[in-house]
């Protein structure tokens, strides 16, 4: 890592002092939209919302599908704060710029964070706008040295070596269980591992058939590195994985992904998905995690 890149705890003290300054809301939960998936912050009640390219030290968005800003409000009484955008590897964004927003967050009083994302799907009994529960990941870019936590560790954060199991919070995915039963959805809800690739092209068949073979049921290009840094910082995390479309496995298959059907699958679960995070932040208990 070049030393261009490093963030100091002024940086994203800096970010967050200028953010308190401009609204009055002290979010407690966090969302970050994923592709698509930006009308999640439509449902935030006295809404102030500021473009990235207004905010000191923020990166920009750059891909179709993630608006760019960042969007303050309450659900359902509910303090929180909305990513309509996320940043990805891909941008050409070093891994602390795609994960600077979750240590400002933290310095804003978050504890929990909502991640969701579009993926497609390699378990066979998943269709086309399934919603998975994230239960675990494989952080794949991590593997060949690219992690954010990557360089010196700021303590004040959190520790050198933060243990990844159970990152994913049980009472979490079992109230959003419920709260899909409730909903009359849970025919088309799923719980797998979701695996994050470093993109920008999708999968070759044979990339496909290996990601399968290891136990993935989803993959995409994002998720990992935010949730790495949300959990190091002792956030509880929640995630989602909007199936968009099925990986191709099969050399017999034509079918070709494409971003723009991505993204048009995106909005055909909105509404499912606005109401299911709602519910989900409406009943989470927000003060049972101070780490
Ligand atoms: O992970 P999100 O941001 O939801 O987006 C997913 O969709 C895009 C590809 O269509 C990629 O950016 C992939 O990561
Ligand atoms: O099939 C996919 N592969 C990787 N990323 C994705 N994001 C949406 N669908 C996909």
């Amino acid at each position: 890592m070049h030393s261009k890149d490093q963030i100091s705890h002024e940086d994203y003290q800096r970010t967050a002092d200028w953010l308190l300054s401009q609204t009055q809301h002290r979010p407690k939960v966090a969302i970050i939209c994923g592709s698509g998936l930006g009308m999640l912050a439509d449902a935030l009640q006295c809404q102030d919302s500021f473009k990235y390219s207004d905010i000191p030290g923020f990166p920009q968005s750059t891909v179709q599908g993630h608006a760019g800003r960042l969007v303050f409000g309450e659900l359902r009484g509910k303090t929180c704060v909305c990513m309509q955008g996320r940043f990805h590897m891909y941008e050409g964004h070093s891994l602390c710029k795609v994960t600077f927003p979750l240590r400002v967050f933290k310095l804003l009083g978050v504890d929990t964070l909502i991640v969701t994302n579009a993926a497609g799907s390699l378990a066979d009994s998943y269709n086309c706008g399934d919603i998975m529960i994230i239960r675990d990941h494989i952080n794949f870019p991590g593997f060949a040295g690219l992690n954010p936590l990557i360089g010196p560790n700021d303590e004040k954060f959190g520790p050198r070596f933060p243990p990844m199991s159970g990152v994913y919070d049980k009472d979490l995915r079992k109230l959003a269980f419920d709260i899909c039963k409730s909903m009359g959805v849970s025919q088309y809800v799923q719980e797998g591992v979701y695996c994050m690739v470093g993109g920008p092209n999708f999968e070759t068949i044979a990339e496909a058939r290996l990601l399968h073979k290891l136990g993935v049921d989803a993959v995409g290009m994002s998720t990992a590195p935010e949730v790495v840094v949300a959990s190091h910082c002792g956030m509880r995390v929640f995630g989602l994985s909007l199936i968009t479309n099925k990986v191709v496995k099969s050399y017999q298959d034509f079918e070709k992904v494409n971003h723009e059907a991505v993204l048009e699958v995106s909005k055909m679960r909105s509404e499912t998905l606005q109401k299911l995070v709602t519910e989900l932040v409406s009943r989470m208990d927000i003060n049972n995690n101070t780490a």
